[in-house]
């Protein structure tokens, strides 16, 4: 796999760098994840080939296991608060010290500098802070946030580990860890990149939810049908949007011109209840095969089991039978082997980590016994 030898200590955080990390464990990283000691359970939603080790970092001991951890890894990924690892004696200074190849990626809402670098926050206010937030939202409606996919995942836990690889290609040739300074606020604009940079065409001109691809037009949009499901159109060229209306069993020469913006009421109540006529199944099989740019909206549920995902195999069945996407893209000779075991229980490779980083096993009984680490095999075992 493409990152194969790769190691990667993350600390435990809520969302964006747990994706991070699995992200790399799918593509080959070691990663082995920091959690607290004392927790019922791991908040880790995306452990995907993960190890944990249980570490309480508020003790000096477990700072200076967490050091020698550091000192033979390739990657550290953080997502507090800024300051945080500092007051731990933990900050890039005192790691990169002790290991220049070090590459230390801190993942943050509003990045390690500027008057909000201290502030908590969550994906909603990275977003509303990227300038994306006031563009999404239905006409007249307030805007609205599309779960919390913009900021914590694709500018944050995604781009985070963009930089993670681009720092590790770039060490091959200085030999020189760095440190990344990943703000959702500026991956998340990053990623909207388009929306700054094409409001010279006209795209973005009508106020939100008014324009071509906002919801404003008629063709890029999502219509219900008979059976309470929906169907998404985005038929915006001209040769995919006669095939709609052909679809539709609609005559072209009756209805207004596509892109007559005066007439997208009249046009988007003409598909409103053409859409209206058929259940799904039957919408889908009549745009099958064709150009028109249209498909089912599918629920998580049925994603998988769609004929195009099947075949593809795009989503994948762990041991304990939940469906999940595969890692994307597919690379053709090293492409992610993603695991497919249950995910780690807190603590549970805390003794066979210490141990294969060097920890013997008295040293490893004394801090289990002053409670500095955890070590929860047995738990694992139920
Ligand atoms: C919208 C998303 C967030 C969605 C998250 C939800 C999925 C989850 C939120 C609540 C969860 C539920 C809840 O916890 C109750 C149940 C618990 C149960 O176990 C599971 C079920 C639950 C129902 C659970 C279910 C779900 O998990 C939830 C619903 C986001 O936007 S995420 C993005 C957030 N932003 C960032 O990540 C940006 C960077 N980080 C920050 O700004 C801050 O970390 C943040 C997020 C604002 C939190 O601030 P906080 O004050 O809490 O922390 P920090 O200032 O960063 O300091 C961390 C302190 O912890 C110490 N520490 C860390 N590791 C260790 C260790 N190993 N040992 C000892 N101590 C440790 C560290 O030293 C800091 O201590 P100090 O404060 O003393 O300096």
């Amino acid at each position: 796999m493409a990152l194969a030898g790769v190691r990667v200590i993350e600390l435990a955080g809520l969302a964006p760098a747990p994706f991070c990390g699995m992200i790399l464990s799918d593509f080959g990283a070691r990663v082995i994840r920091v959690d607290r000691t004392k927790v019922t359970m791991a908040m880790d939603a995306q452990a995907r080939g993960k190890q944990s080790v249980a570490l309480n970092l508020k003790s000096p001991q477990g700072v200076a296991v967490l050091k020698k951890l550091c000192l033979q890894s390739d990657v550290v990924l953080e997502p507090f608060r800024k300051g945080v690892m500092e007051k731990l004696g933990l900050g890039p200074g005192e790691l990169l010290k002790e290991n220049p190849r070090l590459i230390y990626a801190r993942l943050t809402g509003y990045g390690q500098s500027g008057s909000y670098a201290k502030s908590a926050g969550h994906d909603i206010n990275y977003l509303a802070m990227s300038g994306l937030l006031s563009m999404l939202g239905r006409r007249s409606e307030k805007p609205y946030a599309p779960l919390n996919l913009v900021a914590d995942f694709a500018g944050g836990g995604l781009m985070c580990a963009f930089g993670i690889v681009l720092a590790l290609l770039e060490r091959n040739k200085s030999g020189q860890g760095q440190i990344i300074d990943a703000s959702m606020v500026e991956g998340a604009a990053y990623v909207g990149s388009f929306m700054w940079k094409s409001r010279s065409l006209g795209l973005w001109n009508r106020p939100r939810g008014e324009n071509m691809l906002d919801s404003g037009a008629p063709f890029y949009d999502t219509y219900q049908t008979s059976d309470g499901k929906h169907m998404a159109v985005g038929a915006i060229e001209p040769q995919f949007y006669d095939q709609l209306i052909k679809g539709l069993g609609l005559d072209a020469a009756s209805l207004p011109a596509q892109m007559s913006i005066s007439d997208f009421p009249e046009l988007r109540r003409t598909f409103t209840q053409v859409f209206a006529q058929k259940t799904q199944a039957e919408w889908s099989r009549i745009f099958d095969g064709t150009d028109a740019c249209v498909t089912p909206v599918l629920p998580l549920d049925e994603a998988g089991s769609h004929p195009h995902n099947r075949e593809r195999g795009s989503f994948l069945k762990d041991a304990q039978g939940e469906v999940s996407p595969r890692p994307a893209p597919v690379l053709s000779r090293t492409p992610a082997r993603p695991c497919l075991s249950r995910d780690p229980v807190v603590g549970e490779h805390t003794r066979s980590v210490l141990e294969e980083y060097g920890f013997d096993p008295d040293h490893i009984g004394q801090l289990l016994s002053a409670g500095v680490v955890e070590c929860n095999e047995a738990k694992a075992r139920l």
